[in-house]
């Protein structure tokens, strides 16, 4: 940020609510975080609570407002990136959730999707959306609030109800009800929008049966979304910036031009390449998404999404208690030589892109008798990098140009090891950026951008900074050994 004021940016989170200051140059000054309860309420169900969400987002907007010892006036403008997906209905007059969120990992519309899926949809939804026939998007969750809250259909059609994604109900919360409205990025992820006419559906609409009435309005990722109340910092503050977590982090990693790639390693891990202002359609079972739009203009990306990445590495030290902290991975791994031909194919909650395959399970394969926890841990940190590998293959093969190196963030990301494997397994250059928490950054920046903080996309680029360059080191003939292995590997976890 290249003047005067700061941006305060709320990251919401699938774990966790953050807020960080940013200071004029992008700086982050002041962090403050909490971690909010998980309910399991059916097998492979997950909800979380909106109150619970929306009392931390508050805590922690003033938390990090003290820790940096401002108050509002020196706020130019607020940014929100938040989890996607995740679908929340509330009353509109109330402003009450009239069920806990159903989120992004919840399958219980699982059949439901092979249904519409089989009744021969998908090339339609395909078209329109960018997206395949899954539980993963909002359409089928919000189908189910509405089937099962009693009387909620016909309030929903009476425009009674607000449907919205996690930054559609901060943003009405935190402006006292005045504002019903997200932005592009996340309105790409419901499976009812069309991401070409930049609109609601209606064949859509009808398919999922989702009433328009309770729809957001949608606005560009840097807009002009309200103004908080003045009770949660005092004075009002202008809500500038909103964007899906992901499309937030490629946003703050700079990748502002065609061919640009970034990797986020945190719970899953999401890969995002620009493909400028066309959609290119996957013919490799990646999804095709908006990456912002600004000022009416759409820029697309292509997103392969991969459900288990630091997860598998959180069930190492939970499930397996084989180490303490998620960081001995690296010292783990540096151990020994190779993982003696170990393979982990962490599908616990199934395999996302670019396989798609809901019903495959985790599996560990190739263990001999002198196999410790340094080559479970090794295969861990390799089966991230085999799936990232998975990925931009992909990514390659439907994009046609060159990727000439991938920008990565996440908890993860801190792993120098892994960082150096991934490089050699995809002989490409890593780079990880000085500020890690690109998420919120990028939110910070499309609020920059809106209030005049940033002049253009160029001052985004420029506040962009390399930390470290992982070169790849590996020879081809043993990347290609490994890889192969860890094909096969999926192949005999796959349930068809
Ligand atoms: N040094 C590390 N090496 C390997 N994994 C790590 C390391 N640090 C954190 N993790 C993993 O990264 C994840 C946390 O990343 P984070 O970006 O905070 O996730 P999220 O935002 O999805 O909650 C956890 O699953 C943790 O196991
Ligand atoms: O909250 P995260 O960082 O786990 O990201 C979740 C994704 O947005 C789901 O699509």
């Amino acid at each position: 940020m290249s003047r005067n004021g700061h941006i305060l940016a709320i990251d919401q989170g699938t774990t966790s609510s953050r807020a960080i200051v940013f200071d004029g140059r992008g700086t982050p000054i002041a962090v403050a975080r909490r971690e909010f309860p998980q309910h399991y309420p059916g097998d492979g169900w997950v909800e979380h609570d909106p109150a619970d969400i929306l009392r931390d987002v508050r805590a922690v907007a003033r938390e990090a407002m003290e820790q940096a010892g401002l108050t509002a006036a020196a706020i130019a403008a607020i940014g929100i990136t938040n989890q996607r997906e995740t679908t929340v209905v509330w009353d509109r007059a109330t402003g009450e959730p009239i069920h806990r969120a159903i989120v992004w990992q919840d399958r219980r519309t699982a059949a439901l999707c092979h249904q519409i899926a089989d009744a021969g949809h998908g090339e339609m939804v395909r078209a329109k959306t960018g997206l395949l026939i899954d539980a993963y998007f909002s359409a089928t969750k919000i189908a189910w609030i509405l089937d099962h809250v009693p009387g909620a259909r016909d309030r929903a059609e009476r425009g009674e109800l607000c449907f919205g994604t996690i930054d559609s109900f901060l943003i009405y919360q935190l402006t006292g009800k005045a504002v019903h409205a997200t932005d592009a990025t996340n309105a790409s992820r419901t499976m009812l929008f069309d991401i070409h006419a930049q609109d609601w559906d209606d064949e859509l609409l009808a398919l999922f049966r989702v009433p328009r009435a309770m729809l957001p309005r949608v606005l560009d990722s840097s807009d002009d979304y309200g103004v908080t109340e003045p009770t949660l910092l005092g004075a009002p503050v202008p809500i500038a910036g909103v964007a899906g977590d992901q499309q937030a982090a490629a946003f703050g990693q700079a990748c502002l031009s065609p061919g640009m790639a970034k990797s986020t390693y945190g719970t899953g891990c999401f890969a995002l390449i620009n493909t400028g202002t066309t959609p290119v359609v996957s013919k490799n079972r990646l999804l095709t998404t908006v990456a912002y739009r600004l000022n009416g203009v759409t820029s697309y990306a292509q997103e392969g999404s991969i459900f288990v990445a630091g997860a598998a590495i959180k069930w190492l030290r939970d499930g397996l208690g084989v180490i303490t902290h998620a960081s001995q991975t690296n010292d783990l791994a540096t151990r020994v030589p190779d993982s003696h031909g170990v393979y982990f194919v962490p599908a616990f909650v199934g395999l996302g892109a670019p396989y798609w395959d809901s019903e495959a399970r985790a599996a560990i394969f190739g263990m001999t008798l002198d196999v410790g926890p340094a080559h479970i841990a090794r295969a861990a940190l390799e089966a991230v990098a085999y799936q990232t590998r998975d990925l931009m293959d992909a990514m390659a093969g439907d994009w046609g140009g060159a990727i000439n190196a991938l920008r990565v963030d996440g908890g993860m990301a801190a792993n120098d090891w892994l960082c150096q494997f991934l490089a050699d397994l995809l002989g490409m250059p890593v780079e990880r950026p000085e500020i890690i928490e690109t998420t919120a950054l990028g939110a910070a920046c499309l609020a920059a951008l809106r209030v005049g903080l940033f002049d253009g996309l160029e001052s985004v680029s420029a506040a962009w900074r390399c930390q470290s360059r992982f070169e790849p080191r590996m020879d081809p003939e043993r990347r290609e050994r490994l890889y192969a292995g860890w094909r096969d590997a999926v192949a005999r976890t796959r349930s068809h």
